[in-house]
């Protein structure tokens, strides 16, 4: 069969799936991801009719990071027959202010999104080694690099931009905002799901490893809480979100650490895991006893509850609110959390509903829809490579 192998390297997780070619439209043909990377690697793949392929955990001292998840995922696909590549499509966290839409990838683009690498030194790197890795083995089967940053392009330049001197714009200084193709997928699922209020002020929360909200208005990005980089906003599994800048300043004048230093703490060791001292992942501390733990989540809580009071001051009120991604589709707890901090916009949580992880978790009659969509930032990915390519 005919096939777009589509590959979503994420900051915990690598998520891949195969999607068969029919009659112009695409058929999932197999679904997997490795997830708990850095914490407890596990893979996990399933067909067409959710029937498990493969489901184990792995080894941490093998498939440790990103890379070795990528090369662990390549030798499950080694195996999966009756399958003929017509394309790749890839997610690219960073697209710059040049991408605004997906691209047929050559050299000259790779090396353009390489030079991106520093603007999201936790995913680009890792998006860009499969497309390496893919046009070593297999030069002659079509690449597509899907952004997270396209879906919010195109807003005003007084939402994007950050109150420097013009020239800092100019040069690519501006608020890019991230899990675009997360936020396109859900905004796309709205009009079948819940078509009345798609085209209405709707907040989505994609809760993940790396987290994010979106203010969409018909559909369309109108602000969001990631920024420059993939820092910014919400508390994360191992990233602080929102940071006084002076905080960046006092740790290179009074603290003595260097930019790499700074780095690698805002990336890797800040967020959940750096608040709790346990672990970056919900799941661990949502049933961890130790104190920090339960504190971690409070603080996650109390900045996703004001986050979301500012994307609903930019929307001028709210009709709906969405859960998505890892936390947003799994923890009832933290849904329930959240969803209390929203009763003075109009949101009355369903606790039945939420418990047992129905699409909708309000009450009836409840002024702000409360909504669980599971992503697929694949799909995407798949649709606009299939669009591109015409295959
Ligand atoms: N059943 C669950 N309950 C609570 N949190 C979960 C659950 N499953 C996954 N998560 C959280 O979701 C995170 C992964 O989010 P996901 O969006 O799948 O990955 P990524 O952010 O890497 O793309 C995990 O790190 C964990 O914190
Ligand atoms: C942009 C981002 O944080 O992506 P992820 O949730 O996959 O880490
Ligand atoms: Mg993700």
């Amino acid at each position: 069969m005919e096939a777009v192998l589509v590959v979503n390297a994420g900051s915990s997780s690598l998520k891949f799936q195969i999607f068969g070619i029919a009659g112009g439209g695409l058929q999932r043909q197999v679904r997997g991801k490795i997830d708990g990377i850095g914490t407890h690697p596990h893979l996990k793949a399933s067909n067409a009719d959710g029937t498990d392929l493969v489901d184990r955990a792995l080894d941490s001292s093998t498939v440790r990071d990103l890379p070795t998840a990528i090369a662990e995922a390549r030798n499950w696909l080694g195996g999966v027959d009756g399958i003929e590549l017509r394309a790749i499509g890839h997610r690219v966290v960073h697209g710059g202010p040049d991408y605004v839409r997906p691209v047929l990838i050559d050299a000259a683009v790779l090396e353009r999104l390489a030079s991106y690498q520093h603007l999201a030194p936790l995913h680009q790197p890792n998006n860009l080694a499969p497309i390496r890795l893919a046009m070593d083995i297999n030069p002659d089967v079509p690449q597509v690099a899907c952004f997270d940053t396209a879906f919010h392009r195109g807003r005003a330049e007084h939402t994007d931009c950050y109150a420097l001197p013009h020239a800092f714009y100019e040069d690519g200084i501006r608020r890019y905002g991230f899990h675009g193709l997360s936020y396109e997928y859900i905004a796309e699922r709205l009009r079948e799901v819940a078509p009345d209020i798609a085209g209405g002020r709707v907040i989505v929360a994609h809760l993940g490893s790396g987290v994010s909200m979106c203010a969409l208005k018909d559909g369309r990005s109108v602000e969001t809480t990631m920024g420059f980089t993939a820092l910014d906003g919400l508390p994360m599994g191992t990233r602080p979100g929102q940071l006084d800048p002076g905080v960046i300043l006092y740790l290179l004048t009074h603290h003595g650490m260097s930019a790499q230093e700074i780095s690698d703490l805002l990336y890797h060791d800040a967020g959940l895991k750096g608040l709790s001292g346990i672990s970056n992942d919900m799941r661990e501390l949502s049933a961890s006893e130790d104190p920090r733990a339960s504190f971690a989540i409070d603080h996650f809580v109390h900045r996703c509850s004001l986050h979301a009071g500012m994307l609903a001051a930019a929307l001028g009120g709210l009709d709906a609110f969405v859960f998505t991604a890892g936390i947003g589709e799994n923890s009832a707890t933290v849904r329930a959390r959240i969803a209390e901090r929203l009763d003075w916009l109009g949101a009355e949580l369903d606790a039945k509903a939420n418990d047992t992880g129905a699409p909708v978790v309000s009450r009836a009659g409840s002024r702000v829809s409360l909504h669980v969509i599971p992503t697929d930032e694949e799909l995407m990915i798949a649709r606009h490579t299939l669009a591109l390519l015409r295959v």
